[in-house]
């Protein structure tokens, strides 16, 4: 991260030593080894547990989407945000439920983050309602759409693998899910003092897979509670996990809290695929996880709780994890 950036960060908390916030390699999942049968499944199996439980992110190499995909999805997103203001307006909305919404208000959590968010599976139910302009939109982010949520699955089924629930554990549940794109775009940052893009939240679902232009993210040390800014090598995605896997495993993984700062050499856009289980399918706790010494700790939900949530979340004054966790008032 360059100095000009780090001169621009407000809100970093405890500062280290040289006054810059730490910057984070994360452990890196090579993810043809999750398609081997042999024992180096297994160990990758074993990091993937130690990466969710410790820091709840890892780095996903040889997955397989090709640079010009990304690439493609990328630039396809950035023109849309170059689109002059009316053609966006037409997908904003004040409902939540609808199938693709645009937002450049920077209300609430968006301090200067514009989004347009769609779902994406199945691909052939929402397309037709994602943006026709400009034209290569829907074809580039399909493509995307489409390899990301295969390296996805192959990850989500590993976690369950790792929480020792065996890899088949859901049945047919994660491939019936949700996939939702959130395509977020963040000025560069031309004023010291306004730095945040987007302020600090965990994501709904099991996992969100991170595709960004350059560097913004950060994530919050679980156990030191500091900001440490996210390395990502070229080629690779960023995975964190969300408050379902966090209640699904009893609370042996924790979402993860992060944020995006502004980048001062460049405006940023960024492609969060969220994965989760079907809209109206509950998660609890796996029975599994619990025993005597490890009561549940979570309240089922689905993805329609949260997004019923989501409107009371400023006055309720607390997270959606917070707000499934047992034994907290409502
Ligand atoms: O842009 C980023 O780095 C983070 C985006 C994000 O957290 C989100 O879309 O939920
Ligand atoms: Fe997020």
């Amino acid at each position: 991260m360059s100095a000009a950036l780090l001169s621009s960060i407000s809100l970093v908390p405890p500062p280290v030593p040289n006054g810059e916030p730490e910057s984070m390699q994360m452990p890196i999942i090579d993810f043809s080894k999750l398609q081997q049968t042999d024992g180096s499944r297994l160990a990758v199996i074993r990091d993937v547990e130690t990466a969710c439980r410790e820091i709840g992110c890892f780095q996903v190499i040889n997955h397989g989407i090709s640079k010009s995909v990304m690439e493609g999805a990328l630039s396809a997103a950035y023109d849309f945000f170059e689109l002059p203001a009316e053609s966006k307006a037409e997908f904003m909305s004040p409902d939540i439920t609808k199938p693709v919404r645009y937002d450049c208000s920077n209300e609430g959590i968006n301090k200067s983050r514009s989004y347009l968010k769609h779902y994406a599976h199945p691909l052939e139910e929402w397309i037709k309602f994602w943006p026709r302009e400009p034209p290569t939109y829907r074809i580039k982010m399909g493509q995307y759409a489409i390899e990301v949520r295969r390296v996805a699955l192959c990850l989500m089924h590993a976690i369950l693998q790792s929480l020792g629930l065996g890899q088949a554990y859901l049945g047919t549940k994660l491939e019936e899910g949700v996939q939702l794109l959130a395509v977020n775009y963040y000025p560069q940052s031309t004023q010291p003092g306004v730095a945040l893009g987007l302020a600090p939240h965990s994501d709904y679902g099991f996992i969100t897979i991170l595709l960004p232009s350059c560097p913004g993210l950060e994530v919050m040390d679980p156990k030191t509670k500091v900001w440490m800014s996210v390395l990502q090598p070229e080629d690779t995605l960023h995975v964190h996990i969300g408050d379902h896997l966090e209640a699904l495993s009893n609370g042996k993984y924790r979402t993860v809290v992060h944020r995006a700062v502004l980048n001062s050499e460049n405006s940023r856009v960024s492609i969060a695929s969220i994965h989760g289980l079907a809209m109206n399918e509950k998660v609890r706790s796996a029975e599994e996880l619990v025993d005597e010494q490890n009561p549940a700790m979570y309240k089922e939900s689905s993805f329609r709780d949260f997004l019923d949530f989501l409107p009371s979340k400023e006055i309720k004054n607390k997270s959606y994890i917070d707000s499934l966790r047992i034994g907290t008032a409502e």
